[in-house]
């Protein structure tokens, strides 16, 4: 059973058309890396899945549900599908703990009693038990980025969108957002991301689709995808970036 599908999902900013058509299946466990061009849509991808832009056409299926249908709560659905963004964005005036507590208290409803051993032994999983109680700027970018990751973990999504979670970082601490990225594979969490990382992509992905244009021009294991794309645009693509 697959858990999440996308129908000929459609949409356009004004008379520019972002996303045209794009069928996708993911299956629970997953790994998939959306990887293209800057503007080619990946981030948009992203951001229609979370229900942050709204889509034009098609359908997005979870478990079988429209999550696009218009007039649909999108609060239950982000729930369920979490997101980390490039940018951080945790508030500089809470420590990290009370950062990822906000949302399950507000929207579990959960005291903060209930949820400390859970988030705790989140941080303990990530390597920052001993960063819990420090605020976002006493904090590297790394640690911030990761304490992000565990903040969307805390609300117990079953997908996690990921868009680009690195481009912001120092190159030194990239390697540890990605190793909580492989970390999370192998916990079997079903994820989707959108980054420029290819090295990383070719070895932890079950599936690289390449975007062009709004449109899934290629989809793929990765051992194929790098070492034999089937179109032009691709290889080209591929040579700039490898
Ligand atoms: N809110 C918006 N309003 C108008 N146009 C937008 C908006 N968001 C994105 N776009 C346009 O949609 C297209 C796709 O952008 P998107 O950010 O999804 O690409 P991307 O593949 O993620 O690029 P990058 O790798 O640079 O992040 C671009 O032409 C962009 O200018």
């Amino acid at each position: 059973m697959k858990n999440l599908e996308l129908c000929a999902v459609t949409k356009a900013f004004g008379t520019n058309t972002v996303l045209d058509g794009i069928d996708l299946s993911v299956s629970p466990g997953e790994m998939i890396c959306l990887i293209g061009a800057s503007g080619s849509g990946k981030s948009t991808l992203l951001k229609c899945l979370n229900l942050l832009e709204p889509i034009d056409d098609g359908q997005i299926l979870l478990d079988g549900q429209d999550i696009a249908e218009p007039g649909l709560d999108p609060q239950p659905i982000r729930q369920r599908i979490g997101m980390v963004f490039q940018s951080y964005n945790l508030f500089p005036h809470m420590t990290a703990l009370d950062n990822a507590l906000l949302a399950p208290r507000r929207v579990l409803r959960k005291t903060r009693a209930d949820l400390l051993p859970e988030t705790e032994a989140l941080f303990a999983r990530f390597g920052l038990a001993d960063r819990m109680h420090h605020y976002p700027d006493q904090l590297s970018g790394g640690q911030q980025q990761r304490v992000a990751i565990v903040r969307a973990l805390a609300m117990q999504p079953e997908i996690m969108l990921f868009d680009e979670i690195t481009s912001a970082l120092d190159p030194e601490l990239v390697g540890e957002v990605l190793d909580v990225l492989r970390q999370l594979r192998t916990e079997g969490m079903t994820m989707i991301l959108a980054t420029h990382e290819m090295a990383f992509a070719r070895e932890a992905a079950d599936t690289i689709c390449f975007l062009d244009n709004g449109r899934i021009l290629e989809q793929g294991a990765p051992s194929d995808i790098f070492t034999a794309p089937r179109h032009a645009r691709t290889k080209s693509f591929l040579s700039r970036v490898l």
